[in-house]
């Protein structure tokens, strides 16, 4: 019998990030213009593109069985779903997506207690009320359509609170944060029946492995060199690696082979000192995943 795993795809922000990393986990997904049903290259999945905002609350009523979507609006819905894993990437970047109290430069407000009794606009009210209301702060929040950014510019509210990734669109608007509320990044949830059914988990767990691999592998390399058998210990000592360098025997040698897993930032500053120390033959190259 075949089956299918009905997986969810963030609209949006997160959108072209999530496309371009099943890409690297090993999936082709296509998205055609003003289509919501992206195709993809597994008999075994099928893909709708779900506002983030939404997925959640799709996963929890088993619409879909799991979805990508950034860990506010699962908090912000508060639904009940399994959260399989936390990946770490954003709209640019591979940092967290950060939701900050923001007020205009010249805004007297220096602490969250200064806004008591005053008005906050946000996208993320279920999140703002309960964050204030736990601190005993007494806001008024007010639900955003999206510019929010413009409205506190504009006074049509004393503070925002707004999702950053760069803090570009704060330095535009001439804006100050005044203190970071919550970070998130996407997750991969699923719903609570799909995660119990055997062939389901399965399906799921291998979209987990690889993806977290994907993105494990980014900026990493592997090098891989020859070094005489007297030099091992010195090179050894000097060599990065995930868990410990391999060490080979070469055929009919003296020499032996050692290879090892690094950051590629970490490659310019060792090379020089591996050549040092007697290797040979030096290589780098490029990893798509590490498990
Ligand atoms: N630079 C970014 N800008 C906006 N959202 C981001 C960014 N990086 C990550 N995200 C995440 O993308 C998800 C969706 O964001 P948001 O609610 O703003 O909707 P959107 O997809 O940007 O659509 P809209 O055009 O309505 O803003 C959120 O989970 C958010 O944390
Ligand atoms: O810190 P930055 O990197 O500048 O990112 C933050 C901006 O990005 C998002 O806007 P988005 O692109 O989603 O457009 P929107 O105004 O339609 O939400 C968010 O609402 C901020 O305005
Ligand atoms: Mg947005």
């Amino acid at each position: 019998m075949s089956r299918l795993l009905k997986l969810g795809i963030p609209k949006g922000s997160l959108e072209q990030a999530t496309v371009d990393l099943f890409r690297k986990a090993g999936w082709d997904i296509r998205i055609a213009s003003r289509n919501y049903f992206p195709a993809i290259d597994d008999d075994e999945i099928s893909c709708s593109l779900i506002r983030s905002q939404e997925m959640s609350k799709y996963v929890e009523r088993g619409t879909i069985d799991v979805g990508i979507a950034g860990r506010d609006w699962v908090v912000e819905n508060d639904s009940d779903v399994e959260i399989i894993s936390d990946l770490v990437y954003s709209k640019v970047s591979r940092r967290p997506a950060r939701w900050v109290l923001v007020v205009t430069n010249d805004s007297p407000v220096r602490k969250l207690e200064d806004l008591g009794g005053k008005t906050i606009s946000t996208e993320l009210v279920g999140f703002t009320r309960r964050y204030f209301a736990d601190r005993g702060i007494d806001v008024n929040v007010e639900f955003s359509w999206g510019a929010t950014e413009a409205k506190v510019v504009e006074g049509l509210c004393d503070a925002i609170v707004e999702v950053t990734e760069t803090g570009s669109t704060i330095r535009a608007n001439n804006l100050r944060i005044v203190e970071t509320l919550m970070e998130s990044t996407p997750v991969i949830l699923a719903n609570r029946q799909s995660w119990q059914d055997p062939w389901k988990r399965c399906k799921i767990e291998q979209l987990h492995t690889l993806l977290e691999a994907a993105l494990r592998a980014e900026k990493m390399v592997g090098l891989k060199m020859n070094v005489p058998h007297d030099r091992v210990e010195d090179i050894i000592r000097i060599l990065p690696s995930l868990n410990r360098p391999t060490v080979a025997n070469l055929y009919r040698s003296e020499w032996v082979s050692v290879e090892t897993v690094l950051h590629e930032k970490e490659v310019r500053c060792i090379i020089p000192e591996l050549v040092r120390l007697g290797a040979q033959g030096v290589i780098e190259y490029p990893l798509t995943k590490i498990i």
